[in-house]
């Protein structure tokens, strides 16, 4: 496949070469207080790569993501995840497809009095009638389910341990094994390693390709480490200044491509 050098961009050309599409994104723009901060992005996700969003502090990651389900709301644009127009959903609509998506967040968001597998179960919250969720009676089916997810990320000998007692990298794999529990096809990891450290940090960029390699999820996650990223993606989102930068694999993600990258952020 042919990588997109930053002054031809057209990812859907080479998306046609790729197969079908997790998500789409055209010409999304979005402006705080009049600044742009998004400005015509049109990229994309194909399904069941592992892809890194890179860029600059500022450069507009983190508004892309909340764009993406519409946590912000895109100016203009559009953002198709598997097929549906998600700038087109009415608001239970809108509801429903986030609950199609596993979010991972640099904070873990996890219930830190609850055990591991109490975290992992509460993804299974909405398949689950209100009297189950107050009893804590989960199925047995979905107990099994989150038993499972926790293993997948090497935690099953935690499975019933409060989460405050897990170690950063440990809750930050209880929160991708409640990912997996969620039953989504993606997953949208915002900075998940940005308070770990090194081998935590390489630790969860494994569990996060192996999920998509050979589990069938389409991930894309955001980090601030590019040589992590050159390491463990299949495909590389870069933005600059809020400007798509490049889009393509990560092997055509040159040194050079690097240091322009962020160049133009150093002092
Ligand atoms: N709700 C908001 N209101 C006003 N400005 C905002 C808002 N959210 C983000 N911004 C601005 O938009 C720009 C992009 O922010 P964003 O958080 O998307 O960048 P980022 O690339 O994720 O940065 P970092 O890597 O430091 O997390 C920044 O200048 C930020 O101050």
């Amino acid at each position: 496949m042919k990588s997109i050098a930053p002054t031809t961009l057209s990812p859907y050309q080479s998306l046609a070469q790729d197969g079908p599409a997790a998500i789409i994104v055209r010409e999304l723009s979005k402006a705080f207080n009049g600044r742009m901060v998004l400005d015509r992005i049109s990229c994309a996700v194909p399904k069941g790569q592992f892809v890194v969003l890179l860029g600059p502090s500022g450069c507009g990651k983190s508004t892309l993501f909340r764009c993406l389900t519409r946590l912000v709301e895109p100016d203009t644009g559009t953002v198709v995840i598997n097929g549906t127009e998600v700038t087109a959903l009415k608001p239970s609509a809108l509801k429903a497809l986030r609950r199609q998506v596993g979010f991972v967040f640099q904070q873990f968001n996890l219930v830190k009095r609850f055990s591991a597998v109490d975290n992992v179960l509460a993804a299974r919250l909405a398949a689950t009638p209100l009297w189950r969720v107050l009893l804590r009676r989960f199925a047995a089916a979905d107990r099994q389910l989150a038993l499972a997810c926790l293993d997948s990320v090497g935690l099953m000998d935690q499975a019933y341990q409060r989460a405050e007692r897990l170690s950063g990298g440990q809750q930050q794999r209880v929160a991708i094994a409640r990912a997996f529990a969620q039953q989504a096809e993606l997953i949208l990891a915002d900075e998940p390693i940005s308070s770990l450290d090194p081998e935590s940090s390489e630790n969860v960029l494994q569990i996060l390709q192996r999920a998509a390699r050979e589990q069938g999820f389409s991930v894309l996650c955001s980090l601030h480490q590019v040589d992590l990223a050159a390491r463990y993606a299949d495909r590389i989102i870069a933005l600059r200044q809020g400007r798509l930068f490049f889009d393509g694999p990560a092997s055509a993600f040159t040194p050079d491509l690097r240091e322009e990258l962020y160049r133009a952020a150093r002092p």
